[in-house]
C-alpha cells in the first residue's frame, strides 16, 4: 500500500541527494509523492517520478495540509514561514526537515537513528510530530564515535572542524572551484617554467587572493586559505556552529543532569568540496585501551569504519576525497594523549550531504512509514 508524502526542496543540493538515495533504495515504491516548488508551481514533476502530478505551490497551506507527511530540504526561511502556519491551521501530520530552525524546540526530535533510534520510536509513540535532521558536523561525529557516546563513556570533548564548501550550498562550491582556477591562471606561465622562482609564484598567488578573486559567497577567499568562523556570531566569542556541538549532541543522546557531555571547539571552513572532517580530543570516563575503543566504534554501527592509526592507512582512507559520495564514516588517529590515560585523540570524516543532511531524514521517513 502506498501513502502520500509531500516533498519540498527536492531539487536543491540536499534535496537532490535525498532523491538520489531514495531512488537507490527503492523508497518510492511505497510512496505516492507530491512535489512542491516555491518558484515553479504548475511546472512538471521531476522526470524520475513517473506519473506524479504537476508541481504544487509550496506556500499553499491547504494543499500541504492534506498530506500526512511533509519532507522538506527547502531551508530555514521556508520552515519559519510555513511550519507555524500549517500547525496554526490545525495540521497534525509529520514534518521531517533538514533545516536547523526547529531543532532545539522542546517538541521536536533531532533524528539520527543509528544513534538515537530509541528516542525516535518513543517520540513517535508519544505523538511527537516534528523530526529534524541534525547539524552535519554533529551527525557525522556521532556516526563515527557512536560507540563511545552511546555507552556513556565520554566525559567531555572538543571538536576542531575542517568543514567543506558544500556546507554553504551549491554556489559556495562553485565559488571555491572558480577561485582555485583563477589562482592557477594567475601563475600559469611561471608554473610551466620549472626554473621560475617559487617566491615570485607565491607573491603573485597572494596578490590574486587579496584582490583578484570573486568571494561573494564566502565573503573572503577560501581557495588556498581557510575561514575560522562558520555561521553567526553568538556574541560570546562562540560561533553558532560551535554551539551546536554541545546543544545538539546532548539533545540527540537525551543526556540530562550529570550525564550532560560538555562539547565545544572551533569550527573552520576549508577548501574541501563536500566532506566535513574533525579532529577530536575526548576525555573518557574510563581508561580503555586503544583496541577496546576501536572495537566499540567498529561494532556500534555498520557505517563507522575504523582506520588503523598508521600513516599509510590514514592518508588513504581518512580524507574527504576517500569519504565523499559514500555512507562510510572513517574514524582514525585514535591514540592516548600525553595528558593522561583517559585522554584520547580521534579524527573522523563524513559526507555532509549524506549522513550530514539527506540520509537521516530519508531514514526518518522510512521509520515513520514502518519500512525501517
Ligand atoms: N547545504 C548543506 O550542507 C545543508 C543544508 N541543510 C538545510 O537544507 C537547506 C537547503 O540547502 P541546499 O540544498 O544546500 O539549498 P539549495 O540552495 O541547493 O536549494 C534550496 C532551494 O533553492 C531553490 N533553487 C533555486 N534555484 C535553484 C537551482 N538552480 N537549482 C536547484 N534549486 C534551486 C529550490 O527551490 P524551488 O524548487 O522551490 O525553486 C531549492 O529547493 C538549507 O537551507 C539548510 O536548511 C541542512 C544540512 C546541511
Ligand atoms: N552550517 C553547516 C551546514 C548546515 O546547513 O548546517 P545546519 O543544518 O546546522 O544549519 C556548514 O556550513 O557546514
Amino acid at each position: 500500500m502506498t501513502s502520500s508524502v509531500g516533498f519540498v526542496g527536492y531539487r536543491g543540493m540536499v534535496g537532490s541527494v535525498l532523491m538520489q538515495r531514495m531512488l537507490e533504495e527503492g523508497d518510492f515504491a511505497q510512496i505516492d509523492p507530491v512535489f512542491f516548488s516555491t518558484s515553479n508551481a504548475g511546472g512538471k514533476a521531476p522526470a524520475f517520478a513517473e506519473g506524479a502530478d504537476a508541481l504544487q505551490d509550496a506556500y499553499d497551506i491547504q494543499t500541504l495540509a492534506k498530506l500526512p507527511i511533509i519532507v522538506t530540504a527547502q531551508g530555514g526561511d521556508y520552515t519559519t514561514k510555513v511550519h507555524s502556519e500549517l500547525r496554526k491551521a490545525g495540521w497534525d501530520g509529520l514534518w521531517i526537515d533538514a533545516a536547523s530552525t526547529l531543532r532545539m524546540n522542546d517538541d521536536s526530535v533531532i533524528v539520527l537513528d543509528p544513534i538515537n533510534r530509541n528516542v525516535i520510536d518513543q517520540s513517535l509513540t508519544a505523538g511527537v510530530k516534528d523530526f529534524i535532521g541534525g547539524n552535519c558536523t554533529v551527525s557525522c561525529m556521532l556516526m563515527g564515535l557512536g560507540g563511545l557516546f552511546k555507552n556513556n563513556l565520554v566525559e567531555w570533548g572538543t571538536a576542531m572542524t575542517y568543514q567543506a564548501a558544500s556546507g554553504g550550498g551549491a554556489r559556495h562550491m562553485r565559488e571555491l572551484l572558480t577561485q582555485f582556477g583563477d589562482i592557477n591562471s594567475s601563475v600559469e606561465t611561471e608554473l610551466a617554467d620549472p626554473a621560475s622562482a617559487i617566491l615570485e609564484i607565491d607573491r603573485k598567488v597572494l596578490q590574486t587572493q587579496r584582490g583578484g578573486l570573486d568571494a561573494s559567497q564566502f565573503g573572503v577567499p577560501l581557495g588556498g586559505s581557510l575561514i575560522p568562523w562558520i555561521d553567526s556570531d553568538l556574541g560570546n566569542g562562540q560561533s553558532r556552529e560551535e554551539w551546536k556541538a554541545g546543544a545538539e549532541t546532548n539533545k540527540i543522546l537525551q543526556t540530562s543532569g550529570s550525564h550532560h557531555i560538555a562539547m565545544d571547539g572551533l569550527c573552520v571552513r576549508i577548501g574541501a568540496m563536500r566532506s566535513h572532517s574533525q579532529a577530536l580530543t575526548l576525555k573518557l570516563k574510563e581508561n580503555l585501551s586503544v583496541s577496546e575503543i576501536e572495537t566499540l566504534l567498529a561494532e556500534d554501527n555498520e557505517w563507522a569504519k575504523v582506520v588503523p592509526n598508521e600513516k599509510e592507512a590514514t592518508v588513504e582512507q581518512l580524507t574527504p576525497v576517500a569519504a565523499s559520495g559514500t555512507l562510510d564514516i572513517p574514524v582514525g588517529r585514535i591514540r592516548k594523549l600525553e595528558m593522561g590515560p583517559e585522554y584520547i585523540s580521534a579524527f573522523t570524516v563524513g559526507d555532509q550531504l549524506l549522513w550530514g543532511a539527506a540520509e537521516p531524514i530519508r531514514r526518518m521517513l522510512a521509520i515513520a512509514q514502518g519500512r525501517l
